[in-house]
Order: structure tokens, then C-alpha cells, then sequence
């Protein structure tokens, strides 16, 4: 820790606003640094596996629209750096999420890299197919466990969500498609406030019962604590084997890698992030971006935990990202490399 420390330039803030490649020698260095020896009494998984949603939900609440070769590229930058699942786009109605409304050019588009897998979203039947038409191989249903955002995120009851996606599910399971699911307000909802762990357990087990392998638990606003998350987690891991549970934090109150650490060392080995901490849901109210990818995988790495990603290409593809978008970088562990 001290090496890294002293490598930390005092000079002031400068963040540039021109895309350029993160430095890979200085960020290689830092990694080296970092001491996993304190860690090791603690139990944590061997690999974390790393579920980067930046392109779709990074992307999705963007105003302006982001030209389809821009996300393209993004999703490429990001499967060289390494990331073995990239959600690409979503199979939603361009008239709710206008953002994604080029979802058959970017998946036709992308270049797929062997043993990376690119999910979408789907809501209903009719996503699920226009999906396979576009050629995904796996995709990703998503309920809620409140009322009102699901009313206000995809038009329906938490119940009517479920009978839409069992009908997902069982067409997924015709063509030998995985399904994920993703429950959304698992510690808060923007129209409810508080959410019971007990209702977050019980659509998580519907979701898991009708056969989606994996269930992300979305915190969608950012207002978990790490309390919450223990308590949330007791509740679904009950009901849900936490071999087959992610967590997806956006970062709202600064709680977000905090949250994923107590996931971690309650058995969770899959983190959903978004590159350079884009995103969020536009149907919730106050929700900022997700976790930084750099970040979780500057955290992880300095575990000692095996993600596969290689952080300075990451960074790159956060760069070229913000550069496009004309944004600066949620990612600490971005700003601090490009300081140096
Ligand atoms: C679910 C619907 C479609 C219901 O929307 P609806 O208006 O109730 O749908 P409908 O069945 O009545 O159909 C209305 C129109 O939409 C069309 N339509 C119907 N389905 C589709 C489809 N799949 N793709 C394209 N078009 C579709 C349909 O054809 C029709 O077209 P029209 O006749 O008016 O021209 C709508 O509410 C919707 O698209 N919602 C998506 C909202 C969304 O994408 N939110 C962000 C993702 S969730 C999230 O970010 C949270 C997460 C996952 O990251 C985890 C977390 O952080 O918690």
C-alpha cells in the first residue's frame, strides 16, 4: 500500500476531456502493488465473475442519441479487455427507451468474440423473438420487487411480469436459450422507499423456479448499505442457491463497492458493472450509474480474486467511451490513473 501511495501525483485535478489510452505501465504498476496479504484470513471467492452492462445499461438513459457504430465499438473494446459477459442492448419498445432502439444493427454488428457471451433484455414474447431474429444466445427478463416501479419500468403488475416472462422462459428453453433475471429495488424502490428482503426472496425464487440460471439483484437507486445487502441477502439465499445469484449496484450514496464486498463474503461471485460508472434505469427516479467496472476489478484484483479482465484495456474502453459522450468518468480508478 505504501508503493502506492507514494506513486500518487499531488498535482491538481486534470482531467482531460480528449480520449487517451490509459497508461498502461503505471496502471500495471499500481496493480502489482497492491498487497493481497492482509485479505487473506478473509473467505472470499477465487474468481469473480464480471457481467459488464455499460452498452445497455450504461447507455440506455442517455438523452442524445449515441450513433450505433460508437456502441459497437464499445462492446468490442470492452470483450478485449477481456469481460466475459457483455450486455449488449435491450429487445424493449423504442417509444419507452428510445436509446435502444438500434438493438438489431448493434447486435448484427458486434464482433463476437469466442467464449464471451452478450446477453439483451427482453420483457415479453415479442422482445424475446425479435432477439432471436437479431441472433442473441442468451437473454435476460426483468422484474421487480415493487409494485410501482414495475408498474413504471415495464406497464404491469409484479404478478403479470412473472406470467410474461414464464412465457420468455419456456420459448428461451425451446430454442436451448439461457435466461437471466433480474429483480430491480431489491434494497429501495424511488416510488415506495423501503422494500421487504421477504418480497425481494420471494420473486427471486419465482424467477429462479421458472429457470433463469442466474438472478441479479439490482439495487437499483444506490441507497443499500452493507447492513441491507447482509440482511437482503440472508433472506434470498433462503430461497436461491447464492452459487446462482449477482449483485448489480448502482452507486448513488457511495455505497456500491462496500455493498459488493459484504456480497462477495456472503458467497456472491457475480457482479453486474458498468463501464466507467454509466448508467441507470430511466424509469427510476434519482438513479445514477452503476458501479464502475474499473473499479470493481481494481478492488477485486486487489483481493487477489481471478476476473480475467485486463484493467489498463479496460480503461481504454472507459476513455473512448467518456470521449464519445463528451462525459467525465465515474470510475476513481480512472481518474486517478489519468492524474498520474
Ligand atoms: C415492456 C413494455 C414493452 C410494455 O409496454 P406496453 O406499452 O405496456 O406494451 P404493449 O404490449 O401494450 O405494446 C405497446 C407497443 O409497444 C410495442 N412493443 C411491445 N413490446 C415490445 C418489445 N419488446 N419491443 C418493441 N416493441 C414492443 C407493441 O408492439 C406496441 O407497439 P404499437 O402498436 O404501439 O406501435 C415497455 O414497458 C418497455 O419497453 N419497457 C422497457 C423499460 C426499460 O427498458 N427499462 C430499463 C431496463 S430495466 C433496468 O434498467 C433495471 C436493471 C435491469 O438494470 C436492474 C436494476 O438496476 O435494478
Amino acid at each position: 500500500m505504501a508503493a502506492l501511495v507514494m506513486r500518487v501525483s499531488p498535482g491538481p485535478f486534470a482531467f482531460a476531456r480528449v480520449h487517451r489510452p490509459a497508461l498502461r505501465s503505471v496502471s500495471a504498476a499500481i496493480l502489482k502493488s497492491v498487497s493481497v496479504s492482509a485479505t487473506k484470513s478473509l473467505s472470499f471467492p477465487e474468481r469473480v465473475k464480471i457481467v459488464e452492462v455499460g452498452p445497455r445499461d450504461g447507455l440506455q438513459n442517455e438523452k442524445t442519441i449515441v450513433p450505433t457504430e460508437v456502441k459497437i465499438r464499445l462492446i468490442d473494446m470492452l470483450s478485449e479487455a477481456g469481460l466475459p459477459v457483455i450486455e449488449a442492448t435491450s429487445f424493449v419498445s423504442p417509444k419507452w427507451v428510445p436509446q435502444m432502439a438500434d438493438q438489431e444493427e448493434v447486435m448484427r454488428g458486434l464482433h463476437k468474440k469466442p467464449g464471451v457471451n452478450y446477453p439483451v433484455l427482453t420483457p415479453n414474447l415479442k422482445g424475446f423473438q425479435a432477439a432471436m431474429k437479431a441472433g442473441a444466445k442468451e437473454v435476460a427478463i426483468f422484474g421487480a420487487a415493487s409494485e410501482l416501479f414495475s408498474k413504471k419500468n415495464i406497464n404491469c403488475s409484479v404478478d403479470e411480469s412473472l406470467v410474461r416472462f414464464e412465457e420468455v422462459v419456456r420459448a428461451a428453453k425451446q430454442e436451448g436459450v439461457p435466461v437471466r433475471g433480474y429483480v430491480s429495488c431489491v434494497l429501495g424502490c424511488p416510488y415506495e422507499g423501503k422494500v421487504s428482503p421477504t418480497k425481494v426472496a420471494e420473486v427471486a425464487k419465482r424467477m429462479y423456479s421458472m429457470g433463469c440460471y442466474e438472478i441479479s439483484l439490482g439495487d437499483t437507486i444506490g441507497v443499500g448499505t452493507p447492513g441491507a445487502m447482509t440482511e437482503m441477502l440472508d433472506a434470498v439465499k433462503k430461497e436461491v442457491p447464492v452459487e446462482a445469484l449477482a449483485v448489480h449496484c448502482h452507486d448513488t450514496y457511495g455505497q456500491a463497492l462496500a455493498n459488493i464486498l459484504v456480497a462477495l463474503q456472503n458467497g456472491v461471485s457475480v457482479v453486474d458493472s458498468s463501464v466507467a460508472g454509466l448508467g441507470g434505469c430511466p424509469y427510476a427516479q434519482g438513479a445514477s450509474g452503476n458501479v464502475a467496472t474499473e473499479d470493481v476489478v481494481y478492488m477485486l484484483h486487489g483481493l487477489g480474486i481471478h476476473t480475467g479482465v485486463d484493467l489498463p484495456k479496460l480503461l481504454d474502453a472507459g476513455s473512448y467511451i467518456c470521449h464519445s459522450l463528451n462525459r467525465r468518468t465515474n470510475s476513481k480508478v480512472a481518474q486517478a490513473s489519468c492524474k498520474l
